[in-house]
């Protein structure tokens, strides 16, 4: 069966198959999500149309959307699942809370932890970017809310990028603002997305972006009105889906998958970078600060 599924495997998929789980169309139909289409986990929703082989992914862990160990597990899961079904060509990607599309890694499974769990949740953020970044379905992100750090990075792994037109929502890579800093596929995601020069700029700063000026720089492609979020995504995916899939997945790794390959070839060592970095006495004292500050700011 393993060996079958290899042989029908497409060729983009073999391109990044060294990397990523699975990228073939040929394997798991919709048996696996019941008849309705639906599926959920605790932290993530699935919609799958199977008249358009669009899927809606809704991350739905409150109040903000942080990136747990078990949100970005469920993701990855999620993420094979619809990878693996030829039936699935487009994946919108968006928050069911309203105001936030996440607030990026849930800054407590990275505070006052054991280095095992530290790099169990390493392991996962990577894993999340891996197949994002690396997927071979058209990707939109439907940017409802703010959109800070890992939520951002999220965001810029997919192929187009809606956001709703709110000076409220703001989106970018802040990490310094944590005294914490950025690791290098991060920057590399941002630079594929806006460019070294803003990327620089940004990442230096922890710049947040309100949306209009994301939209400026291009962090972002598009804003639209609140409410027409998802519609503006569904529309922008049915002209992405107009292009033949051969084409385009042949096209998409010609530019990701260099990047991809950086991480691939230092996974191990980024882990243990991590590790240590984060166990550092000064970087707990950062992050707790921070932390405090968030609670403060409602006080
Ligand atoms: C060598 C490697 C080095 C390490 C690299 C690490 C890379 C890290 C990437 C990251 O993603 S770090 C996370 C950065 N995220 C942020 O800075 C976002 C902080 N949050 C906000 O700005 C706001 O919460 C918001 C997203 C704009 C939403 O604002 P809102 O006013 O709607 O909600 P709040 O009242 O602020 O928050 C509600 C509740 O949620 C808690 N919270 C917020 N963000 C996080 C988070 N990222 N992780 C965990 N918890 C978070 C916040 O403290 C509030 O808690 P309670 O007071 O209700 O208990």
């Amino acid at each position: 069966m393993a060996a079958l599924a290899v042989l029908r495997r497409s060729a983009p998929a073999r391109l990044l198959s060294g990397t990523l789980c699975v990228h073939s169309r040929v394997l798991a139909p919709w048996r696996q999500y019941q008849s309705n289409r639906h599926f959920s986990n605790d932290k993530i929703l699935v919609e799958m149309d199977e008249s358009t082989g669009v899927a809606v992914m809704k991350m739905k862990n409150p109040p903000v959307n942080g990136l747990s160990l078990e949100l970005l597990t469920e993701f990855s899961i999620s993420l094979e699942k619809l990878e693996i079904d030829r039936g699935c060509r487009g994946l919108i990607l968006t928050s069911a809370s309203p105001k936030v599309f996440s607030a990026g890694l849930d800054i407590t499974e990275m505070c006052g932890k054991s280095a095992e769990h530290y790099a169990a949740f390493w392991k996962a953020v990577q894993e999340m970017w891996l197949k994002l970044f690396g997927s071979n379905m058209v990707t939109i992100a439907a940017i409802n809310g703010s959109s800070p750090a890992g939520g951002c990075l999220m965001a810029m792994c997919c192929d187009y990028r809606i956001m709703a037109d709110s000076p409220k929502y703001a989106i970018g890579l802040n990490e310094t603002q944590l005294g914490i800093v950025a690791p290098f596929w991060f920057k590399d995601t941002m630079t594929h997305t806006v460019g070294s020069r803003v990327t620089e700029q940004s990442l230096q700063l922890g710049q947040m972006y309100p949306a209009p000026a994301a939209l400026k720089f291009g962090l972002v492609d598009q804003l639209v009105p609140e409410d027409k979020v998802q519609i503006t995504a569904a529309a922008a995916m049915a002209q992405w889906l107009s292009v033949p899939d051969h084409a385009r997945q042949i096209t998409k790794p010609m530019i990701r998958k260099p990047i991809v390959d950086r991480l691939v070839k230092q996974r191990e060592a980024d882990i243990d970078n991590f590790v240590s970095f984060i166990s550092k006495e000064s970087i707990q004292k950062s992050l707790q600060a921070y932390m405090d500050r968030l609670k403060q700011k409602k006080q």
